[in-house]
């Protein structure tokens, strides 16, 4: 498969904040996502998490801060020019409909395609090579998502976890650095989520990629990342690994309430 094989570089988060008329739905976050290792994003609802990832794939511009990939600035950078440096996310409500998985993979590689339309449309001899390449490695990327025994079967026809899965699928075909995956296991069942557990765990190991994960079930988190950015209400209160996140009273604050604290409740 001709996946991008070197070390991605580290992503720096520096005081990132974001304001929606009023309403500071990050204040100064700052975190890094070391290379090759998966970063958590947590928070309870409303904390900011998909705020964050659309600092981080340049869908939203900052008040200030700064999000570096390596040496590049990416909040001045256009989606797409963010996608093109590698950094590469899935959307939490996307579920594909149309097409087969070969499709909807196909789709995905078109962003590193050479051979303009016209090219690919007159079928020469060099567009037909690239072609048959991105093919290949469309089915690699299909088989490391636990979807290569689908690859020709139209998205419609698979089960709900299959079908997120062909969103995850699609990132991956841009060959990212860091992959940002935004709530891969929302409203899969529990078979279903082990299953992805076990598809983001091969692919970390197999492609050697930066991952940064928002995700609501806990027991995914803990048991995947390597280091845990805990939000709440725009702040970071917390960072560390899942042990040390777990046993953080700030932590167990935000998740239980302040309503449950003795003050409260005198
Ligand atoms: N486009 C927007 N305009 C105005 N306010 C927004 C916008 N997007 C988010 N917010 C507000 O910013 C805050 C953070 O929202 P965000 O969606 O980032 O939280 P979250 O942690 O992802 O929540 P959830 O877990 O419920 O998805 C919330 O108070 C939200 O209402």
């Amino acid at each position: 498969m001709t996946t991008r094989t070197t070390t991605p570089p580290a992503l720096h988060v520096r005081d990132v904040t974001v304001r929606f008329a009023g309403l500071t739905a990050l204040d100064d976050v700052s975190f890094t996502v070391a290379p090759g290792t998966l970063h958590a994003v947590i928070g309870p609802n409303g904390a900011g998490k998909s705020t964050c990832f659309n600092v981080l794939s340049g869908l939203y511009r900052p008040a200030r801060g700064s999000v570096r990939l390596g040496d590049e600035e990416l909040t001045r950078l256009a989606p797409h020019r963010i996608a093109a440096l590698g950094v590469a996310r899935t959307f939490q409500n996307i579920v594909t409909t149309q097409g087969t998985v070969a499709d909807n993979l196909m789709l995905g590689r078109h962003v590193l395609s050479r051979s303009g339309f016209a090219a690919s449309a007159l079928r020469l001899p060099r567009a037909l090579r690239e072609q048959r390449e991105h093919l290949a490695a469309a089915r690699g990327i299909a088989e490391l998502t636990g979807l290569g025994e689908h690859f020709e079967t139209p998205v419609a026809l698979l089960s709900y976890g299959d079908r997120k899965r062909v969103e995850l699928a699609r990132a991956l075909c841009l060959e990212p650095r860091v992959l940002l995956l935004d709530e891969p296991v929302a409203g899969m069942n529990a078979a279903e989520r082990a299953r992805t557990a076990e598809v983001v765990r091969d692919i970390r190991a197999e492609l050697g990629l930066s991952v940064v994960l928002v995700e609501h079930d806990m027991g995914l988190v803990m048991r995947l990342a390597d280091e845990v950015t805990v939000l709440d209400f725009g702040k970071a209160i917390a960072h560390g690994t899942p042990d040390e996140v777990r046993g953080d009273p700030e932590v167990l604050r935000a998740y239980l309430g302040t309503e449950t604290t003795g003050e409260d409740a005198a």
